[in-house]
């Protein structure tokens, strides 16, 4: 059995992996953690099941290792995945993270910590949409000259943008183009633009209801288009895959892994 611990437990993933948890054979939940403010301190992890567990929810991170945790699971924001990785990297404890939004430094972090504990890293842990960034970077190959536009919805809680998954996109692209995204990036367009850059890469961001997380890149050439699309129905998809990721990191090495290497879609 996988010892997992699980951060923003209440959130919408943490429940979403908690589930998952609960359902699969080799896993097993020790620990579930909250920030101080959630209101959610205190209470029963699988309650939100109709279930009863002796797991509570926390905020003492001291539970991680005292659980016997030999991963832990983070889909919060970035300041709580920081606090995470200072006491993972400390009790020497593999991190799945799938939290999005992360600072130029606050990455750094992730890639220092990587070096004294495994830790697998990816904007979007489903299969679909990691299979989705191969496709992407043989369009962008295929097609070079085309104008490339990067649409995604979001529901209306969501609080980076773009996605962290429409961002990889442009990076998959940009560099299957030999370029770096942030020199051929248009994060936003408003008023007298002049004509589009040749050679950029657009974004537009859309947030509304409870979309999953829907993303659609658009190569638009003379006379034709072909638009490459993916849509989550549900969080399902990411839970599976952040477990297949846990799974994966245990008895690594230390390192920064993503979810190519965890899918084995990594060009050889
Ligand atoms: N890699 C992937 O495949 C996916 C990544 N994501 C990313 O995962 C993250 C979480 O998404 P989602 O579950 O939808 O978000 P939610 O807001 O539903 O859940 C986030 C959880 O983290 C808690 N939290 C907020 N601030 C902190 C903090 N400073 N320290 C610790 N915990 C905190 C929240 O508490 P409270 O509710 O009280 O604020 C909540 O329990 C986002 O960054 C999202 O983009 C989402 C889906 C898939
Ligand atoms: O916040 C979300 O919901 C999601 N966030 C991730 C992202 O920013 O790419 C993954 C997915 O799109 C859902």
């Amino acid at each position: 059995m996988i010892k997992t611990a699980i951060s923003g437990a209440s959130g919408k993933m943490g429940k979403m992996l908690i589930e998952a948890i609960m359902n699969h054979p080799e896993f097993e939940l020790v620990a579930a953690l909250d920030h101080a403010g959630s209101s959610s301190i205190g209470q029963d992890a699988v309650a939100f099941l109709g279930k009863e567990s002796n797991v509570k929810i926390t905020a003492d991170t001291a539970c991680i290792k005292v659980s016997g945790a030999q991963v832990l699971i983070d889909f919060t924001r970035p300041e709580g995945t920081v606090g995470y990785l200072k006491v993972c990297g400390e009790d020497k404890i593999a991190m799945v993270i799938g939290t999005t939004g992360f600072s130029a430094e606050q990455k750094n972090l992730i890639d220092e910590t990587a070096k004294v504990i495994p830790i697998a890293f990816a904007p979007n842990m489903s299969t679909g949409v990691n299979v989705t960034f191969k496709l992407l970077a043989e369009a962008a190959k295929l097609m070079p000259d085309y104008d490339c536009e990067i649409v995604e919805m979001h529901h209306n809680r969501k609080v980076d943008a773009p996605s962290g998954t429409a961002v990889e996109m442009g990076r998959v692209i940009a560099e299957a183009r030999g370029q770096k995204l942030e020199d051929v990036a248009e994060w936003t367009r408003h008023g007298h633009t002049g004509p589009r850059v040749k050679g950029s890469i657009g974004f537009a961001v859309l947030r509304g209801g409870d979309v999953v997380g829907d993303h659609r890149v658009i190569f638009a050439g003379k006379g034709e288009r072909i638009e490459i699309a993916h849509l989550s129905a549900s969080r399902e998809g990411y839970a599976q895959g952040a477990l297949k990721a846990a799974a994966f990191l245990i008895g690594k090495h230390n390192g920064l892994y993503n979810m190519a290497d965890v899918l084995g879609l990594k060009d050889n």
